[in-house]
């Protein structure tokens, strides 16, 4: 089997979580509620790269307040569907001291990226730092984190589209579905 025919068959055997209308309502859902909290907050907005491109580009047209865009590219999974330690890429040009933050991130599993970010966050002198993600996924153990705006919930499965890779590829799907186990 090719590495693309491996690809393509995941995506055929994967089931359908979420519709991409569910995700536009969540999307809606999520905006309505920040903008309650933080309209008058002059945030900088954190798009954790690569999965947040998606749901980031989603919000923000939805966002009718002043906001600052900028981007954080922490990885722990790679091509892979288990995490492994954290490798910084990126981290924003922004100064964030004194800043309220929001970051934004296509899914909270384990929680170590979304903690390492706002403790780096804080250590940078922001005044605030929330916590926006596309999907929450359910897991038996507490996290180091929590969002404080949630899109969807998903039980504990590997999940793409939408942003989110398998093996970097479907990120471009506009529904969200989990890989099929064998
Ligand atoms: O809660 P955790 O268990 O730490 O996992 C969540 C992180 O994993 C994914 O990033 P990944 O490392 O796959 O990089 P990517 O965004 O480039 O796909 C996802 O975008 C989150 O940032
Ligand atoms: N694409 C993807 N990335 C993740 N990072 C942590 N969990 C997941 C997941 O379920 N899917």
């Amino acid at each position: 089997m090719t590495v693309l025919s491996l690809i393509e068959a995941v995506r055929r055997r994967a089931e359908r979580l979420h519709s991409a209308a569910e995700v536009d309502a969540a999307i809606t859902r999520m905006a309505t509620t920040i903008t309650a909290d933080w309209a008058d907050a002059n945030p900088v907005v954190l798009c954790i790269l690569n999965g947040a491109i998606v749901v980031t580009g989603r919000l923000l047209p939805r966002l009718d307040f002043p906001l600052e865009l900028d981007s954080v590219h922490v990885t722990r999974y790679g091509r892979e569907t288990c995490g492994g330690d954290l490798h910084w890429l990126h981290t924003p040009r922004t100064d964030l001291c004194g800043r309220n933050v929001l970051l934004v991130d296509d899914v909270l599993d384990e929680g170590i990226t979304l903690a390492a970010i706002r403790d780096y966050c804080l250590e940078h002198g922001a005044r605030a730092v929330r916590i926006a993600v596309l999907v929450d996924k359910k897991l038996p153990n507490p996290k180091p984190c929590r969002a404080d705006y949630v899109g969807l919930v998903c039980d504990n499965r590997y999940i793409f589209g939408c942003g989110m890779d398998y093996q970097g590829y479907w990120r471009n799907l506009p529904d969200i579905y989990a890989v099929k186990e064998r």
